[in-house]
């Protein structure tokens, strides 16, 4: 792997009243790298993410940045650097598409508040990237799910983070945006070092795109490596209990996963 240890999670717990749902989980997340946060249901990968960007404190346990207490850092500095797509779109008033989308230029902008014209091309661009251009007017909530989706894409990117943070972000689109969103994301992560945080439940996604893999179970971390030497039938099976077949593909040259279902 690449670059030093940008974020580091030190024995993690998080319990939500008397429910444990993150149990010592110690991670190294390393610059540049684009990780897949894979488990079952209710495993805790959305608790972990949220933590990681900020947004829930942890039970117990620590988390740095850049060496430094995440808790002390300022909510501005955060906003700069960390983008989060969610799993669901939250935004209930009918904002316009671009007025969403500009909503990501906001850490950025000085005390007037208004955007440069440099903050306007990055809106388009990251607009014309998740093929929302045309619904620039549109109230988002008019929208379907999936193109709700690309907006919000949209958004993070909008912020140019230095972490992207993905809750399944990708799972509303079809398979052709689907692709193209990764695609994109995917070059991001190789050409601008943005580092990538994925939570995926699509495995063949996760095998094609992520260079590291992160494995949960029940609040903990059951394994984590690189994904070559991780995405395999055994821990797929462990961790998922169904019967996989994994292979090379000969045109691709990646992973390939393919479900062998007992349908007696
Ligand atoms: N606000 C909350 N209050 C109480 N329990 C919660 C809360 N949020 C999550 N949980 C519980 O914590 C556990 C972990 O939830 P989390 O959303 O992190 O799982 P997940 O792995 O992201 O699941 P999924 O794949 O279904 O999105 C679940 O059992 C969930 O019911």
């Amino acid at each position: 792997m690449k670059q030093g240890v940008l974020i580091k999670t030190d024995s993690l717990t998080l319990c939500y009243g008397k429910y444990t749902a993150l149990q010592e989980v110690s991670l190294d997340i390393r610059e540049g790298g684009f990780y897949g946060i894979l488990g079952p249901n209710g495993s805790g990968k959305t608790t972990l993410i949220n933590i990681m960007c900020g947004v829930l404190k942890p039970s117990s346990g620590h988390i740095t940045w850049n060496g430094k207490e995440l808790s002390s850092c300022s909510r501005r500095h955060i906003a700069r650097s960390f983008a989060v797509v969610p799993q669901n779109c939250s935004i209930n008033f009918p904002f316009s598409v671009l007025e969403v989308v500009m909503m990501g230029r906001k850490p950025h902008l000085g005390r007037m508040g208004r955007l440069s014209h440099k903050d306007l091309e990055i809106v388009y661009n990251c607009m014309e990237h998740c093929s929302v251009l045309e619904h620039a007017q549109k109230a988002i909530t008019s929208l379907s799910g999936g193109e709700r989706q690309r907006v919000l894409l949209a958004r993070a990117l909008a912020q140019t983070p230095q972490v992207l943070f993905l809750d399944e972000a990708t799972s509303n689109l079809d398979i052709s945006h689907k692709l193209e969103l990764l695609k994109l994301i995917k070059k991001l992560n190789t050409e601008k070092a943005v580092t990538v945080i994925a939570v995926l439940h699509d495995l063949n996604f996760a095998g094609m795109f992520c260079e590291y893999l992160v494995y949960m179970d029940k609040g903990r971390v059951i394994c984590e490596g690189p994904a070559n030497l991780v995405f395999n039938e055994e821990m797929i099976n462990k961790v998922f209990h169904v019967q996989v077949e994994i292979k090379k593909h000969a045109v691709t040259g990646k992973y390939n996963l393919t479900l062998l279902p007992d349908l007696e």
